[in-house]
């Protein structure tokens, strides 16, 4: 996946804002890389010009030579919020991209109880939303986009909503997942503990416009579990990173303080 110097303007003239600001990077085949920001640097709008949401923009996001416009066959897509269907149980939401494609029953059932055994859900299949915890209902959600077998797996804060501790078993969840299927990833977070527990590479976006700060190598052993948050190695890494993040997001803090201040002094 190439992501050839991307820019995304919102609004017109004196109201312009641009979001993303002539973005470059690759993710290889089978890589992991997350991006990083500040609220406001535009990774949310990245995210939805590579998953084909949002069609309009200049440069190019090119996906198996094809430049990206709309949603592509071998992207999977998994959101924020948990997107599951609260009338449906378990192995009926994991199964629900099957069921639009026609599969018979017997065999989106099989294919939805294996994904649902890989994100660690085994014996829930009858179960309704309701009845899960928050991470498990990511869970289900992250199972129904893997039961299309996407190649690229595009993340956009997956574990937001969710506590630290959970947080960091899903991610080990989905290190097991990604080293099983060897899916190319990329992550869009603004967690530094996250980036770095997951990632191969990360990309420093600076506050807005969206800029491409750095690119880090994170050279950290796989297979890797959450064990390595513990070591020295994974401590110099988030301490690299969060000096570059840092700057942008004080920048990004002051701006809000002097907004907020110009609207009350407006009445
Ligand atoms: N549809 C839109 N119309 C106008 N401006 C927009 C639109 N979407 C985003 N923006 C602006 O573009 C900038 C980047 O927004 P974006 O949501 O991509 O950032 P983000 O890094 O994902 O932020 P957060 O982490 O808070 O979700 C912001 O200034 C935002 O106000």
């Amino acid at each position: 996946m190439i992501i050839d110097d991307v820019v995304k303007t919102f609004g017109d003239a004196e109201e312009a804002v641009t979001a993303v600001d002539h973005v470059s990077f690759n993710v290889k085949q089978g890589e992991f890389v997350a991006v990083i920001g500040p609220s406001g640097c535009g990774k949310s709008t990245l995210f939805n010009i590579i998953g084909g949401l949002l069609g309009e923009y200049d440069g190019n996001v090119m996906i198996d030579d094809e430049r990206i416009s709309g949603p592509h066959p071998a992207v999977g897509m998994v959101f924020q919020e948990e997107s599951t269907f609260p009338w449906r149980s378990v192995i009926d939401n994991v199964a629900f991209p099957l069921e639009l494609r026609g599969v018979a029953k017997s065999e989106r059932y099989d294919r939805a109880r294996h994904f649902i055994g890989l994100v660690g859900l085994d014996g829930f299949e009858k179960r309704f939303p309701s009845q899960l915890s928050g991470g498990m209902k990511q869970r289900v959600s992250i199972a129904r986009t893997l039961v299309s077998n996407p190649r690229i797996l595009l993340m956009d804060e997956p574990f937001a909503a969710l506590d630290e501790q959970t947080r960091l078993l899903l991610g080990d969840k989905i290190t097991q997942i990604q080293q099983e299927l060897k899916q190319t990833t990329l992550l869009i977070t603004h967690n530094l503990t996250e980036a770095v527990q997951l990632s191969d590479r990360i990309v420093v976006m600076t506050y807005r416009p969206g800029k491409v700060k750095r690119i880090a190598d994170i050279n950290l052993q796989r297979p890797r579990t959450s064990d390595v948050v513990g070591s020295d190695a994974f401590g110099h890494y988030v301490a690299e990173i969060w000096n570059d993040l840092r700057e942008e997001a004080s920048r990004g803090m002051q701006e809000t303080e002097q907004v907020a201040r110009a609207d009350r002094r407006h009445g």
